[in-house]
C-alpha cells in the first residue's frame, strides 16, 4: 500500500463517514455467500458494513455440512450494540435460521422503527433477501408462517427468487418466469400481507439467454433484463444483489436507481467470477459498475420502448445549449454563434404553437442550427425540425417510429440510472442528464444529481458510441466549468441566459467556458 486511502466511489472526501449498512445474516465459511459476500459488496460500492450474525454455517464450495443458529440473546446483543453507536443508513437481512431468530428480529425491528416514526423521522430502508436454500440445495431457513408475517411488517423491499416467492405465498408450485400468470398470481397473494416493494429475481427462470427480474413498486411494474451469465462460479448472487441494493439506497439513490445499480454490480461480479474449490466459485469484486454492457435493460411492463429504431445523429457538437420559451429568443440568440437550441413552449395556444414552431424551423435552417422542439413532436415532424426533445413520460405517448423514420433527431431527459437503463439501448441522438444543481425554472420531483453522479453518468454513456450527453439544471457561470470538466458534450441552460440582465452578454460569457465541447474525441466522429 502506498498509504493512499481508497476513495468512496461517490465522494472524494475519504475522511467523511461512509454510510453504514447493517448486514443481518449467516456466515459462510467458504466465503462465497452470506455475510462474507455482503461485506465485499458493501465495501466495493462505497459503504461500510456492520454485521449481525444469525447463524454459523459450515460450508465449502461443494457442500453445506452444518448450520448453527445463534441464540435470540446473541442476536439482540449484536443489534443493541450496533444501535448504540453505529446507526444504519440501510439494513439488509439474509439467512434467518429458525423461527426464534426471525421473531426476535421482527420484534426488535418493529420497536426500533417505531422510535423513528414517533419522531416523524425517515426510517432506514430494510431489505430482506428471504434465503431458504443454499445454491447446493440445502435448507438454510425454517420459519413459521407467523414469523414470516411479522417480518414482512418491518420490511420495505423483498428480493425473492421464484422458489422463495412460491414459499412466501404458500403456493404448491414454482413459477417458470417472473411475469407469467403463475408468478403474477403468487405475487398477488404475497402482496395481500406485504405492503412494500418486491424485486422478483428470475435467475432460475426457463429462459436460456436472458435473466429477467420484475420490479414491483406500488402500481408500477418493470422488467429488468440482462444477458444470462452461464458461468458456473455463481455462489452468493442473491446476497450480492440484495446487499448492493442496500448500499445504493444507503448512498441516497432512489429505489429504481438502486435496483439498477445493484443489477449492474451483480452482472459485473458474475463477469469477473472465479473458481475457489471443486464446486461453484465466487463472484468478482470490482467497485462501481461503469460499462453499459453490465447495465440491464429497464422496461415498463405496459409500455416497452421500440429498441430497433435508428435515430439520426447530430451533425455538429452540441456546445452551449440555450433552452428558450419563445421564438423571440431565437431571433435574439441565433446570430451569436449558437450551434444547438431548444424551443420549449409552454402555455401557448394551438395557433401560436404552430406559428412559432414553423418560424423557428425556417430560421434555424437558414442559420444551420440544430433546433430541438420540446414535447410537440407532431408539429416538429410536420415542419421537419432538426430534432425533438422528450421527457421520460412523453416517450410512451410519442410516435417514436415516425420520429426516427422522418429523420428527426431525438433528445431524451433522464434523472438517474434507471432512466438511463431504459433509454440508453434506444440510442437516442443525445441524452440529457439532470437536474445537476437546484433550479427554480421547473419543479423537479427528483433531487439534484450533483457533479459526482453526473461524472458517473457521462462515463457510462461514453461506453455507447454516438450518444452524446447534455447536462441541465441550475447551471450558470459559477459552476459551468466544473460541469464541462465532467466530459459532457452539451450544457443546457435556461435562466442563466433568459433571466440575465443582459442575455446576449451572458450567453457569450457562458460560451467561452464551452470551448472544450467543440473538440469531440475520435470515438464520436461518426456522429456527435
Ligand atoms: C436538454 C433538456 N434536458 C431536459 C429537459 C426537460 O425535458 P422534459 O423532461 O420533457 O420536461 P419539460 O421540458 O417538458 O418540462 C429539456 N427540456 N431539455
Ligand atoms: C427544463 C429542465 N429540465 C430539467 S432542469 C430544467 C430547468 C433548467 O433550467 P435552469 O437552467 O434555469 O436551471
Amino acid at each position: 500500500m502506498n498509504g493512499q486511502r481508497l476513495l468512496n466511489p461517490h465522494g472524494d472526501a475519504p475522511a467523511e463517514k461512509l454510510p453504514l449498512v447493517w448486514l443481518i445474516g449467516g456466515s459462510d465459511s467458504g466465503g462465497g455467500a452470506g455475510i462474507q459476500a455482503d461485506l465485499r459488496t458493501v465495501t466495493a460500492l462505497g459503504g461500510h458494513g456492520c454485521t449481525v450474525v444469525t447463524a454459523i454455517t459450515a460450508q465449502n464450495s461443494v457442500k453445506l455440512n452444518a448450520v448453527f443458529a445463534v441464540t435470540p440473546q446473541q442476536l439482540l446483543a449484536q443489534l443493541d450494540t450496533l444501535d448504540a453507536d453505529l446507526p444504519p443508513a440501510a439494513i439488509k437481512i439474509g439467512q434467518l435460521p429458525d423461527t426464534s431468530i426471525a421473531l426476535a428480529l421482527a420484534n426488535w425491528l418493529a420497536h426500533w422503527l417505531s422510535k423513528f416514526r414517533s419522531r416523524a423521522a425517515e426510517t432506514p430502508p430494510v431489505i430482506w433477501d428471504p434465503v431458504i436454500y443454499a445454491s447446493s440445495g440445502a435448507c438454510l431457513s425454517e420459519l413459521s408462517s407467523d414469523s414470516i408475517r411479522q417480518l414482512l411488517q418491518v420490511v420495505d423491499i423483498l428480493t425473492p427468487n421464484l422458489a422463495e416467492l412460491s414459499w412466501l405465498s404458500q403456493a404448491d408450485s414454482i413459477a417458470t418466469a417472473v411475469n407469467n400468470e403463475q408468478a403474477l398470481s403468487q405475487l398477488k397473494v404475497l402482496r395481500q400481507h406485504f405492503r412494500g416493494d418486491i424485486l422478483l429475481k428470475g435467475g432460475h427462470s426457463d429462459d436460456p439467454l436472458r435473466c429477467t427480474d420484475l420490479w414491483c413498486s406500488g402500481p408500477q411494474s418493470s422488467l429488468i433484463t440482462a444477458p444470462r451469465h452461464n458461468g458456473e462460479h455463481n455462489r452468493g448472487t442473491g446476497c450480492t444483489l440484495a446487499s448492493a441494493l442496500a448500499t445504493a439506497l444507503a448512498l441516497g439513490f432512489t429505489k429504481p436507481d438502486a435496483v439498477t445499480i445493484a443489477r449492474a454490480y451483480l452482472q459485473q461480479a458474475l463477469r469477473l467470477s472465479y473458481p475457489t474449490g471443486n464446486g461453484a466459485g465466487s463472484l468478482g469484486v470490482a467497485g462501481w459498475p461503469r460499462q453499459q454492457t453490465d447495465f440491464p435493460l429497464w422496461q415498463d411492463v405496459t409500455a416497452p420502448l421500440p429498441l430497433q429504431l435508428k435515430f439520426a445523429r447530430l451533425t455538429q457538437p452540441i456546445g452551449l445549449y440555450p433552452v428558450v420559451d419563445d421564438l423571440q429568443w431565437l431571433i435574439r440568440l441565433l446570430p451569436l454563434g449558437v450551434q444547438t437550441i431548444q424551443l420549449r413552449l409552454k402555455n401557448k395556444t394551438a395557433v401560436e404553437l404552430e406559428r412559432q414552431i414553423q418560424s423557428a424551423v425556417e430560421l434555424c435552417r437558414d442559420y444551420q442550427i440544430q433546433l430541438f422542439i420540446n414535447d410537440h413532436w407532431q408539429l416538429a415532424i410536420k415542419y421537419q425540425a432538426f430534432g425533438v426533445h422528450l421527457g421520460q413520460e412523453d416517450l410512451a405517448d410519442a410516435d417514436l417510429t415516425a420520429i426516427a423514420d422522418k429523420g428527426l433527431r431525438l433528445g431524451v431527459s433522464t434523472h438517474g440510472y434507471a432512466e438511463l437503463a431504459r433509454v440508453l439501448p434506444l440510442q437516442p441522438s443525445y441524452i440529457a442528464l439532470g437536474h445537476i444543481f437546484p433550479t427554480n425554472t421547473k419543479q423537479m420531483p427528483s433531487k439534484p444529481q450533483g457533479l459526482k453522479r453526473l461524472q458517473h453518468y457521462v462515463r457510462l454513456c461514453a461506453t455507447v458510441p454516438g450518444v452524446p450527453t447534455v447536462a441541465i439544471g441550475g447551471i450558470d457561470e459559477r459552476n459551468i466549468q466544473a460541469v464541462v470538466q465532467t466530459g459532457v458534450r452539451g450544457v443546457a441552460v435556461v435562466s442563466a441566459i433568459v433571466a440575465a440582465p443582459q442575455p446576449e452578454k451572458a450567453l457569450q460569457q457562458l460560451q467561452q467556458y464551452c470551448h472544450a465541447l467543440q473538440l469531440p474525441p475520435g470515438v464520436e466522429r461518426d456522429g456527435y
